[in-house]
């Protein structure tokens, strides 16, 4: 048996030998709502974000929280309430927020290297916060539609910095040779061209390195080259006022501390990375944070339904599957497994897989966890963040239901899909 049962205070807690999501068990969520079943903890999500923004104190700044994380509406909601702004990538995000406060629209960026003349649209009639152009192309029609529809939106452009920072690759972003936005070398250029638009206002520069990225030092190389070039582009009279750190910074999903003190140091750590070089420069900072609000404040709650031996190897069949945490699947991600209500028997290795027709649906390979058997229910913890949101239904699975808990309170903020559901939109 693993030494210790790794928790993440203050939403997922040992009481009693019982995983508890706040104040309630686990097991009498998973028993009222069914698995696998993602559950939030509303004190971690509120406690996260004023954490993070206390990290970057009396610097005037917004944080925009990265929809892509989690989108789930109820969510969306309470972050409004703490005064968070929203990082789109897609028309879709763009309308969840608008659907939870038309009035958010005045705290949204909105990035992405795909961006199309109707999400454009809809973009600039909203009246967002900012654009963050990541082509010569994306420039030119944006400028038309801007002039089609008689507003002057504000822009920034999303520079590639060319700087590595260490993370998977497939969600690394800032090197020259990702397609994520322009050439730093080129964005005086692209600045003037765009200025000499009518229909356009360089306000911004904005940047993104990537996800999951724990040391902080390529923060900090980024900023100083995006406070360069905002020194030069006001030499040549731009009026840049904003600079759009991203987001990116990651959690300790292995064996680390996940303790809202450590949060604390990490988020301060963080803030001491990007803001020296931001010093004398008297801007507005916005923060685009998603893993680090909502990641250790999820977990996808799933049931032991097989135990198998093939060969050497001992396969733990879960109900949960690939479709509903990619992770593990795309990236080799770790999460931590832990049991809902551990035997105390003993450890075993074992390998935690879905039920998906694909090899690679596992959460975990060889990993020595407590014993457990058919019925059990085990959390995969630190599943707040990409969870949910990159579910599918491959295999025709209904996507897991969705349950925010506050104190000994748990409210349903998404429902199971059912088979009718997935078979609708053919008939
Ligand atoms: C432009 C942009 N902003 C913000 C984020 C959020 O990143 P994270 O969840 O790592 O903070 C991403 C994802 O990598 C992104 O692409
Ligand atoms: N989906 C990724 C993060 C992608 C970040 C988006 N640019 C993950 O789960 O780690």
């Amino acid at each position: 048996m693993k030494p210790s049962l790794p928790s993440r205070p203050p939403g997922f807690v040992y009481k009693s030998n019982k995983l508890h999501v706040e104040k309630i068990a686990a097991s009498d969520l998973a028993r009222r709502f069914g698995t696998p079943l993602y559950t939030y903890s509303a004190t971690t999500i509120r406690e996260r974000f004023d954490i993070f923004n206390r990290a970057f104190g009396k610097v005037p700044h917004t944080i925009c929280y990265s929809v892509k994380a989690n989108s789930n509406l109820t969510i969306l909601k309470m972050l409004v309430k703490l005064g968070s702004g929203f990082d789109v990538v897609s028309g879709g995000e763009l309308e969840r927020v608008l659907v939870v406060d038309k009035k958010a629209a005045k705290k949204v960026v909105f990035s992405g290297v795909g961006k199309t003349a109707p999400e454009m649209d809809l973009a600039i009639k909203s009246d967002i916060l900012l654009f963050n152009i990541e082509s010569e192309s994306e420039l030119e029609l944006l400028a038309s539609r801007a002039s089609k529809l008689r507003k002057k939106p504000r822009i920034a452009f999303r520079v590639n910095p060319d700087v590595p920072a260490e993370t998977h690759p497939y969600i690394s972003t800032g090197l020259r040779e990702h397609k994520f936005g322009v050439p730093i070398t080129d964005a005086a250029l692209l600045y003037a061209q765009a200025a000499s638009t009518e229909w356009l206002e360089p306000a911004g520069v904005s940047v993104h390195i990537g996800s999951q990225i724990t040391d902080v030092a390529p923060f900090n190389a980024t900023m100083e080259r995006v406070a360069d070039l905002v020194r030069g582009l006001r030499a040549q009279g731009h009026n840049i006022r904003l600079i759009d750190g991203g987001g990116g910074l990651g959690i300790a999903y292995r064996d680390g501390d996940t303790s809202l003190k450590a949060f604390e140091a990490s988020a301060k750590n963080y803030s001491a990375a990007l803001l020296p070089p931001l010093n004398s420069l008297g801007i507005h900072l916005l923060l685009e944070p998603g893993r680090a609000i909502i990641g250790p404040a999820g977990a996808l709650l799933t049931r032991v339904v097989y135990s198998k031996k093939n060969g050497r190897k001992t396969f733990v069949i879960v109900d949960a599957g690939m479709n509903d945490l990619i992770r593990p699947a795309l990236y080799g991600a770790y999460h931590e497994i832990v049991a809902a209500e551990p035997r105390g028997t003993g450890a075993e290795t074992v390998d935690v897989v879905g039920p998906v027709c694909e090899t690679g649906d596992f959460f975990a390979r060889d990993r020595e966890l407590t014993h457990l058997e058919e019925g059990d229910l085990v959390a995969i913890l630190d599943a707040g963040a990409y969870g949910m949101s990159q579910t599918s239904n491959y295999n025709t699975r209904p996507r897991p239901a969705e349950v925010l808990v506050e104190g000994s309170r748990a409210k349903v903020v998404r429902r199971r899909e059912t088979i009718k559901d997935l078979l609708g939109p053919e008939r």
